[in-house]
């Protein structure tokens, strides 16, 4: 199934018609110069054009009040003078003849991209539209939004389609507080945004924008606050906030829908939000959330007013919708300590209504609140100086990489007998190793013929990672822990600068070495307390792998982090005998290791363990992995274990911190 791409030059059609310094960014080239970024890079074609429509009254009075409507309607009859007058009411917007038919066509636009995707017409899609719609109030307009695209996308969703429970994710990086109205009372809409806020010093300056705003009444629990209250956020501080914030309760959540509220004002360069996040960051934000709710995502656009890292953050978003190999994300430092302030808070206000949190720490001694401006509402922002604009240095960042396109072809590497699930390119192994790995095969590694066939398979799968003529590839081995053995002694090191081991089951692997060219994290049920240093890293769930919450816990507290502060050059994943590990979860793990090494993922399994083989080829060629069903709650000992091993790694592994460094 393929990606809705909806655009239409009509919302280009209207723009700022007076001086207003607020406003002044909010610009038509915004959106041409993103559409036309897509159609440079070929990613347009490759999209389905799902036209746009107008929303009609009562789809917008899902959110809106009649009243706010009515008074829209009469905006394209007004003088320029009316106009002003209309617009006083409001803050930070601006209204023109033309606007309301481009709002009506920007929320008609989720609406299309809502049926494309939840009738299965497309697997999921982007929205490029303004105005925006995050800060649009049920009768107010607000933040150059005036009706609020993904709110009244919700409600839509869960009226027409049925939908149960949708996931909003808003990764503007304004607080969206027109969506926290609107379902800060529903647990039905779980609504989590990040945003700058400087303790309340930055617009729309609101106590409620901040972590202890976790929703009312039965909605408790389903607002999700991440302030920034500094600027310069980096891409490692927005990942620990993916993995130790919002995934693992979007994956307790189990969402049916994921709408974004896609605003890339969150991106560097950007003179809103004056973060330092690279546009590559999308494509990794993107993929980690298409592996809920089956793939069902619905992004659209809200802010961003950098016109080249606008542009180059929808690309890299469009195409890892698309399913191309994400990019590898170079050099993540550590999430700085005021994000671990912001990550502690809300992980500690989150932790009574989300079991998967339970053992989140207690919220930092330093009385953050505290430190909130007392704001008479004159303070304010301070309307910036013309020299203050020109001072702030102009950012540079280099244009993200090339990322491999399609043909990316998956591989299978399988003994003569073992049938190949379609799709999958069947491998013969390659001739000439070379005379020296040639010689090392007889003597040392590999022993009878079985061993020297599983070599040549996998050095054939291996080598052609290398060099990007396959993308991922799965082979069956007789015995695994022989092939990873294998892989890692004599293959992977020459082949490949990092390996990631990720070993699910029990299995003796006791070759960790300290010279980091390998990191080997083992899940299993089995106890091994001892630290093998810091590239051995031995994950026990005390119920075993069948333990899915247990399970989901370590991928996304521990394994994830020390993923993206390895950034391997290849993932080698073996599924040992008698592991346990369910097909689901063991979908989502490929999915989700898949983000790693531009996608070079090699899965390993025993020859017997043909049941698996769909399942893995399927996640492999790009389905999407089934949603895990509805997690139960996890043991309190399974947790804790985590949250052990979590505090005794961090001092090696900069991203697996979620606070403040102790004694702070
Ligand atoms: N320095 C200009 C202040 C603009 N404040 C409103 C921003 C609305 C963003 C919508 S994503
Ligand atoms: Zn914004």
């Amino acid at each position: 199934m393929g990606t809705a791409l909806i655009y239409d030059e009509e919302m280009t059609k209207y723009k700022l018609l007076w001086v207003d310094p607020a406003c002044k960014i909010e610009v038509p080239e915004r959106l041409s110069v993103s559409y036309e970024a897509l159609v440079r890079t070929g990613l347009s074609d490759r999209c389905v054009a799902v036209p746009p429509r107008e929303a009609s009254d009562a789809e917008i009075l899902l959110v809106h009040s009649e009243e706010y409507l009515e008074g829209v309607k009469k905006t394209p009859h007004m003088t320029l003078e009316d106009l002003k007058e209309f617009t006083l009411q409001y803050g930070d917007v601006y209204f023109h003849p033309n606007i309301y038919h481009c709002a009506k066509l920007a929320a008609g636009s989720a609406l299309q991209l809502v049926d494309s995707v939840m009738t299965g017409t497309v697997r999921n899609g982007m929205a490029l539209v303004r105005p925006p719609g995050h800060h649009s109030m049920r009768s107010a307009a607000s933040g150059f939004c005036v009706f609020n695209n993904v709110a009244i996308a919700a409600r839509y969703a869960k009226q027409k389609h049925g939908a149960k429970r949708v996931l909003i994710v808003d990764w503007d990086i304004h607080h969206g507080q027109g969506v926290q109205y609107c379902f800060e009372d529903d647990p039905s809409v779980l609504y989590f945004s990040w945003h700058r806020y400087e303790h309340q010093k930055f617009w729309p300056n609101l106590r409620e924008s901040d972590y202890d705003s976790v929703g009312k009444g039965s909605g408790a629990g389903f607002n999700i606050n991440v302030p920034w209250n500094k600027v310069g956020m980096e891409n490692s501080d927005y990942l620990s906030a993916f993995c130790h914030v919002l995934l693992p309760v979007a994956y307790e959540f189990c969402p049916d829908l994921v709408l974004v509220c896609a605003g890339f004002d969150s991106a560097i360069g950007d003179p809103e939000g004056e973060m330092c996040a690279t546009p590559d960051i999308f494509a990794h934000l993107t993929h980690l959330l298409m592996n809920l709710a089956g793939g069902k995502l619905c992004a659209v656009l809200e802010g961003g007013y950098n016109l080249t890292s606008l542009a180059q953050s929808v690309c890299q978003t469009v195409q890892t919708l698309l399913g191309d190999p994400l990019p590898r994300l170079a050099n993540l430092g550590s999430p700085c300590e005021s994000a671990l302030e912001s990550l502690q808070c809300v992980r500690s206000v989150l932790r009574r209504y989300w079991p998967i949190l339970k053992h989140a720490a207690d919220p930092p001694t330093t009385d953050v609140g505290s430190r909130r401006i007392k704001l008479a509402k004159a303070e304010g922002e301070k309307a910036e100086t013309a020299e203050e604009e020109r001072s702030r240095e102009e950012k540079v960042w280099p244009e993200p990489a090339e990322r491999l396109r399609p043909p990316v072809c998956s591989a299978s590497a399988l003994p003569d007998d073992a049938a190949c699930p379609d799709g999958l390119k069947r491998l013969t192994s390659s001739k000439d190793l070379g005379p020296l790995l040639g010689r090392r095969i007889k003597t040392e590694v590999a022993g009878d013929a079985d061993g020297v066939a599983t070599f040549l398979r996998l050095y054939t799968l291996i080598e052609k990672m290398r060099t990007n003529e396959i993308g991922n590839g799965v082979a069956l081995v007789p015995d695994v822990a022989a092939a990873v053995k294998c892989v890692v002694q004599d293959l992977g090191s020459d082949l490949v600068n990092r390996v990631l081991v990720v070993c699910v089951g029990k299995e003796e692997l006791n070759y960790a070495t300290a010279d980091g060219k390998m990191l080997v994290v083992q899940i299993s049920g089995e106890d091994k307390e001892e630290q093998k240093g810091k590239y051995y890293i031995p994950m026990c769930l005390k119920k075993g792998c069948g333990d899915t919450v247990g399970f989901i816990q370590a991928v996304l507290g521990l394994l994830l982090p020390l993923g993206y502060e390895y950034d391997p050059g290849l993932v080698l994943l073996s599924r040992m005998p008698g592991s346990g590990v369910g097909d689901c979860m063991w979908q989502q793990l490929i999915g989700l290791l898949k983000g790693f090494a531009k996608g070079h993922t090699l899965v390993l399994m025993q020859t017997n363990d043909e049941a698996c083989m769909g399942p893995t080829a399927s996640v492999l060629l790009g389905h999407p992995a089934p949603p895990l069903q509805e997690l139960l709650t996890p043991l309190p000992d399974d947790g804790d274990a985590l949250e052990r091993m979590r505090e005794r790694l961090q001092a090696d592994w900069k991203m697996l911190q979620t606070a403040v460094s102790s004694g702070n």
